[in-house]
């Protein structure tokens, strides 16, 4: 492939810097999407953490989710963290927030409970060949799967990674940790 890839970071709302800073690090040109013609112009896109309605509203104000919707549909991968897989997500349990919808996927939000806000954990994934570490941070988890949704790691039974064809959800935070292990994994999809 001539040059480098291109991976733009949903910069509404949330943790959208630290997602930068990686793609970096993995020698990516790393963009802020705000517009239409920043969806259009990029090989992947990643969703932030941060508040899922607050980022969901932001989505609608800017009139963006069409455009991403589209893009996803003729194969430009998404990868969603923690809010952002609230985003994917067809299902938000218990909520009408808007949502992309774009994955297979029932989502619980602040799933683990408030007296366990945050903490850190490693996890198995399908197809790594170490453990990772997870940080999770008000961190939903999801329910249940179905259609064309593949679940790639769980902790104590809860669904915490999931992949449909070339787009990714996680309920932790990879680019908060300095394993870069998950991006790399997302930028071999785009
Ligand atoms: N760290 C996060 O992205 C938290 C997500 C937040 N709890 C929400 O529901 O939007």
């Amino acid at each position: 492939m001539a040059g480098k890839k291109r991976i733009g970071v949903l910069a509404l709302q949330g943790a959208f810097a630290e997602h930068q800073e990686v793609l970096h690090r993995l020698g990516c040109e790393a963009t802020r999407v705000r517009s239409q013609g920043d969806i259009r112009s990029v090989d992947g896109l990643i969703i932030p953490g941060g508040e899922s309605t607050t980022i969901g509203r932001l989505l609608v104000d800017f009139n963006l989710a069409d455009t991403i919707r589209q893009a996803a549909e003729e194969g430009m991968p998404v990868f969603g963290t923690c809010a952002g897989m609230i985003v994917l997500a067809k299902e938000i349990i218990g909520s009408e927030q808007f949502r992309l919808g774009l994955m297979d996927m029932a989502v619980r939000r602040n799933a683990f409970g408030r007296q366990v806000e945050s903490f850190e954990e490693w996890l198995d994934i399908k197809g790594f060949e170490r453990q990772v570490k997870g940080v999770f941070i008000r961190a939903p988890y999801v329910e249940k799967v179905w259609g064309g949704a593949e679940v790639l790691a769980e902790l104590d039974g809860k669904i915490v990674m999931v992949r449909q064809g070339k787009l990714l959800a996680t309920a932790f935070h990879p680019e908060l940790t300095d394993d870069l292990v998950i991006h790399e994994y997302f930028v071999r999809m785009a």
